[in-house]
Formats: structure tokens, C-alpha cells, sequence
């Protein structure tokens, strides 16, 4: 093994969530050996072949954490992390009882970013983008999804496309890239939404899969955005092109756009506080994820809440995202995250340790290399300061991480 990680209290993720929601299973004294960034053991160090060779003292690559508690990088499934200017102005707005959707109507919003965007150069939006990720890897996130959806135009969604994969070529994180041309109708296509879903479907689509620039399709479905129909469309073309989708649904009413996702093989639908109980069962039937995104709720004031027990009940899997982005959710935590997911949503501290980690990694189809500490997974790590995992739910603003390990490399927090 080329590297080794003792003096860990580790916290797997392998089993299944227990009953009383206490399942974490901590394995105290433990290590985790890592060869080309593969997990090769993990356990205890009474049971490591090389423990007991007492080979560990004389290994150059042997690291003693300090007792640290060890779990699984940190993935935030969910972001809008690449775009320009800001809109402050806007939360002054709605501060004086304006809604979202009526900014939205009268040409600020999602538009309002997208001028702002279309301005930018690609290195502009690369220096942005580093500054809001450096928030994110601060809470031990290794592996972020970025959306484009503020260009809407081929050249300008290319161009956020191509930033998001050259952040992904950072050594200490790890990017999975969304096509979200399907955001809102730009100017150009007023009033010809149908139009422009053919311009993404023909032309924007096509042109990302051809440069290698998306992993997923995403759209919005929503009066403010798109129609079931629309989105089936987009869906399609993204199968068609071997893509996986994924959708915002239900976030401020109920259209049915998450069951459509869900039944046209969705890995995770987003926000989803409209979700009916036909729409809870289309995702348990579909084994889609739900992803929560309590900023965007806490951000707007939402009332509505996800429908939490009925997904429970059906055990479908949730997620939880920062889905930062300049409008609904300016918030670069996932730390913060979690906590407002307890404190609105009523999950567990477990729940929302597993919905940063394995779910977040099944919502992004990443479920058999990272999310857990298992081996032959990558070695993507966060090591804390704490005693219990339920803290990275509980406190918030303390610098509680050590480093983050990506493919075994470790990146010790600033
Ligand atoms: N809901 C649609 N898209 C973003 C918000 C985008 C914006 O307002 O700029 C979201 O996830 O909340
Ligand atoms: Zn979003």
C-alpha cells in the first residue's frame, strides 16, 4: 500500500440506515490503506495485515490522525456554482413583500443572471466560481455537481460547461457536469418556449455531448420555466444521447414533473416541497433520489415542506444540496446545509450525514466509487475534529475539519 491512515475513528457508511437511527457503527482505532487512490483496506488495526507485520512504523506513507473522526468526502449533488454578478438588489426586493416568481416575470431573476453571465469570459467565471468553491471544500466537500443554465444560448452554455470541467481538473476536487439549457426562456425566444426546447434539443444538446462537456441533462420544470411536455422532450434527447437527467420539480408548485423524471429514469429530482404521494411513489418505484435543498427553502421563505415521512416510509433515498446559486440560495455550506435539513425538515443528523455522501453520490450515479469508505472505492475522505458525526449536523462556523483525502492525496484545511 502506498499510503497508510491510522489513529481513525471511522465512519463507513456501509451498512444500511439502522431502525433507531443510530447506525453509524463507529470503528474506533482504526485504518484505512490506499493504493493508485483506491481504498485497499479499511477496518479496524487489529484486523490490518499490517498491523500485525509492524510494518506500519518503518512505512513512509503512514499518517497518524490523531484520533480523527473519518467520513466518507463530502459531495454536494446539486449547484449552480458557475456564473457573474449577484442579486443582492433582488433580496431587497423580495425584503419589501415582492415574490420570486413575479421578479422573475418581470425580466429579473434566472434573466437577470444570464446578462450578467453572457458578459463574463471564461476566466472571469473561473476566478468566481474558485472563490465560492473554496466555502464549499471548507466543509470537506470532494466532489461537487456543477449546472450551467445562466447561458441559454449555445456558445454561452458551452462556455459555463467548459469552466465547470476546468475546475474538475483541480487535484483536490472532483466535478460532475449538468446541461441545464432547459432553465428559462431567454429573450431571444420569448413567448417561444416550444422553439427554444427544439434549439436545445437539436443544437445545444448535440454540440455538448459531441465536446464532452455534460454528464447530465437537468431542466426546470415549472410554470416559471418549463412544461411537462417541454421537459419530456429534453429528457428524451438526453437518453437519446446516452446522457443521464435529472430535474428541478415541485419547488414552488405541482406539475408532476418529478414522477415524469422519476418514470423516465431520473437519478434524483430536486426540491421537490410540491411532491405528491403518486409523486413519492413514482420515485420509490423508480429508486430516484430525492434531493432537499433547504437553502432555496429557507432563502424564499418557503412554507411548504418536502413531504419527508411519506418518502421515508417508501424508503426512498434523500439527498441534500447547497443548490448554490445567485438567486434562492447565495449559500456556500453544506455544513449549514444539514443543519437547516434538521431544523426545517425534520432529518437526522444520520439521514443528513448519508445524504451528503452515498445518496448524494446515487443521485449523481456515483454510487459504486464514492460516498462511502469501502474497498475498491476511491479514496475521497474528510477528516474532523469532533467526537460524533451528529456535530456536522448541530454546529455551524467552527473550522471543525482537518483535510480533505482525494484519490489518496490529502489536503489539510486552511
Ligand atoms: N429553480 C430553479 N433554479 C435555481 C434558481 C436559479 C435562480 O434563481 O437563479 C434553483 O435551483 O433554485
Ligand atoms: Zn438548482
Amino acid at each position: 500500500m502506498e499510503r497508510v491512515l491510522t489513529n481513525l475513528r471511522l465512519v463507513t457508511l456501509s451498512s444500511e440506515t439502522s431502525a433507531d437511527n443510530n447506525g453509524y457503527q463507529i470503528i474506533e482505532d482504526g485504518m484505512v490503506g490506499i493504493t493508485n487512490g483506491k481504498i485497499m483496506f479499511v477496518g479496524s488495526a487489529s484486523d490490518s495485515p499490517l498491523a500485525c507485520h509492524n510494518d506500519l512504523h518503518g512505512h513512509p506513507d503512514v499518517i497518524d490522525c490523531g484520533n480523527a473522526l473519518v467520513t466518507p468526502g463530502l459531495i454536494d449533488c446539486h449547484t449552480h456554482l458557475v456564473f457573474a454578478g449577484n442579486r443582492a438588489n433582488e433580496f431587497e426586493q423580495r425584503l419589501t413583500g415582492m415574490p420570486y416568481e413575479e421578479i422573475a416575470k418581470r425580466g429579473g431573476g434566472i434573466i437577470s443572471t444570464v446578462q450578467a453571465t453572457r458578459e463574463a469570459t471564461e476566466d472571469e467565471l473561473y476566478q468566481l466560481a474558485i472563490k465560492r468553491l473554496n466555502g464549499l471544500k471548507r466543509d470537506g466537500v470532494t466532489t461537487i455537481e456543477i449546472k450551467s443554465g445562466y447561458g441559454l444560448t449555445l456558445d454561452d452554455e458551452l462556455k459555463m460547461l467548459r469552466v465547470a470541467r476546468r475546475i474538475g481538473d483541480m487535484p483536490d476536487i472532483k466535478v460532475s457536469t449538468t446541461l441545464l439549457a432547459a432553465h428559462a426562456v431567454p429573450p431571444e425566444y420569448k413567448n417561444r418556449a416550444d422553439d427554444y426546447i427544439e434549439y436545445v434539443c437539436q443544437h445545444i444538446i448535440p454540440a455538448a455531448v459531441e465536446q464532452g462537456l455534460a454528464d447530465y441533462v437537468d431542466v426546470f420544470c415549472e410554470g416559471i420555466g418549463f412544461s411537462t411536455q417541454q421537459c419530456q422532450r429534453v429528457f428524451e434527447t438526453a437518453k437519446h444521447y446516452g446522457l443521464g437527467i435529472k430535474g428541478h420539480t415541485e419547488q414552488l408548485s405541482n406539475l408532476g414533473g418529478s414522477a415524469l423524471a422519476a418514470r423516465m429514469g431520473a437519478t434524483s429530482v430536486d426540491h421537490i416541497e410540491y411532491l405528491d404521494l403518486d409523486g413519492v411513489a413514482a420515485l420509490a418505484a423508480n429508486n430516484t433520489v430525492a434531493t432537499l435543498l433547504p437553502g432555496a427553502y429557507y432563502f424564499l421563505r418557503e412554507t411548504q415542506r418536502p413531504p419527508i415521512e411519506h418518502l421515508r416510509k417508501l424508503q426512498v433515498p434523500m439527498a441534500i444540496s447547497t443548490d448554490f446559486n445567485p438567486g434562492t440560495s447565495p449559500i456556500a455550506s453544506l455544513r449549514t446545509m444539514m443543519n437547516m435539513a434538521c431544523t426545517f425538515f425534520r432529518l437526522t443528523p444520520e439521514e443528513c450525514l448519508r445524504g451528503v455522501t452515498c445518496n448524494a453520490a446515487q443521485a449523481l450515479g456515483l454510487e459504486a466509487s464514492r460516498g462511502k469508505i469501502n474497498v475498491g472505492m476511491e479514496a475521497d475522505l474528510a477528516l474532523w475534529d469532533i467526537d460524533t458525526p451528529a456535530e456536522l449536523s448541530y454546529r455551524l462556523g467552527v473550522p471543525d475539519l482537518i483535510a480533505r483525502i482525494v484519490d489518496g492525496e490529502i489536503f489539510y484545511a486552511k
